[in-house]
């Protein structure tokens, strides 16, 4: 799970702070560069995303990736956390493309060899790429010293606080009842992020009281909407809905984290990476995130917002315990979530036992 630290320097205006990462996001996701001041100002693009008339005006720019991605490279790490790879002239963007993204490793398999910077990296490399993550792009970035043009210009906190500001701007925008098969009194919670981002949606069934029962469930478009095999989460959601019911009241929590936080394009590459003989945390290291990169800072925000600050939570997964306990909200029971597996996700769920520490 990723940490969050807390900038130092005391920002007067988060909305202004929210609405210039959300500019962020729009421009490297159309190819657009984004400075990121701190000290000496670099300027930033999205490597899946760079254009190659862009490409050609920069100069000396470098690739940064993270540890993840650089391991299955096998490039050596001597920088913390991130590694640069100086970008040659001769360098295409597509060639920048594969060496971000690892659903091309096996049909290009001469990648490399690669010799990343041994000199000490800029903070803001860091910060560029999970600028990349929170766009739902590749953690890949292209970077160049000094700031360009009249992109957006962010502080280096304004990224790393972004998923706690975020949650703390949360509100209720609208409720509703719609009756749900097997729990037809069923009211449906809309929250909005002052950014725009995402909408999060909590299903609060019955009559919940605190200690509520709860289900924090991962959207998940494959699985919840189009029923897929290869994952357990529509019977995970289905199932919470009925137990909840059953119990007297509680309330799903619906929340914007598709692909465990990787977003749906860099889940799709996983699965592809699956097909290719790897598992579930392999692939979204391979891709070069964690294997969980969720933040539960706003489930814990929607709770409050409910008025619960307890739960009895529908979980099978530890770091779920330990990230609401964290936020605030006090776990006082686990209540398991298992569903029986199919030949599709048997090992799935058998990776997550063993590898993941989920619980039985
Ligand atoms: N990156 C990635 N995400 C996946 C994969 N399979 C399912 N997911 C996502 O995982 C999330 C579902 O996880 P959850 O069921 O909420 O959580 P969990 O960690 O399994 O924990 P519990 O179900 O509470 O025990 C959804 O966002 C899915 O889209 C996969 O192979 N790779
Ligand atoms: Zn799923």
């Amino acid at each position: 799970m990723p940490t969050f630290s807390k900038s130092k320097a005391p920002r007067q205006t988060p909305q202004a702070a929210i609405d210039r990462l959300a500019a962020a996001i729009d421009a490297l996701r159309a190819g657009r560069g984004v400075t990121i001041a701190e000290r000496a100002e670099v300027t930033v693009y999205a490597a899946e995303a760079l254009r190659p008339n862009t490409l050609k005006k920069l100069e000396k720019p470098a690739l940064i990736l993270s540890h993840a991605r650089a391991r299955t490279l096998k490039i050596r790490l001597y920088t913390p956390e991130i590694i640069a790879l100086p970008i040659k002239k001769d360098m295409g963007v597509e060639d920048i493309r594969a060496i971000a993204d690892p659903t091309t490793d096996l049909d290009r398999p001469m990648k490399g060899p690669f010799q990343a910077l041994r000199t000490k990296l800029p903070k803001a490399y860091g910060a560029a790429v999970t600028l990349t993550k929170l766009a739902g792009l590749l953690p890949a970035a292209v970077v160049v010293k000094g700031g360009f043009g009249k992109g957006p210009k962010l502080s280096i906190g304004e990224i790393t606080d972004y998923e706690l500001e975020a949650a703390a701007g949360l509100s209720i925008v609208a409720r509703a009842r719609v009756p749900l098969e097997g729990a037809e009194k069923t009211e449906l919670v809309a929250f909005r992020a002052a950014d725009g981002a995402p909408e999060n949606y909590a299903i609060v069934i019955g009559d919940p009281r605190d200690p509520v029962l709860t289900r924090m469930h991962s959207e998940c478009f494959t699985g919840d909407l189009l029923g897929s095999l290869k994952c357990d989460c529509g019977p995970q959601l289905r199932g919470a809905i009925t137990t909840i019911a059953k119990a007297g009241g509680g309330v799903v929590l619906y929340l914007a984290q598709e692909g465990r936080g990787i977003g749906l394009i860099n889940k799709l590459r996983a699965y592809r990476l699956q097909d290719q003989g790897f598992d579930t945390i392999e692939a979204n290291e391979r891709l070069g995130f964690e294997a969980d990169e969720r933040v539960y800072a706003v489930a814990a925000r929607m709770l409050s917002l409910l008025g619960f600050k307890k739960v009895r939570l529908l979980t099978n997964n530890p770091d779920k315990i330990a990230a609401l306990d964290h936020a605030g909200i006090e776990v006082v029971e686990r209540v398991p979530h298992a569903f029986p597996s199919n030949s599709h996700n048997a090992a799935y769920l058998r990776t997550k036992a063993l590898k993941a520490g989920h619980l039985l």
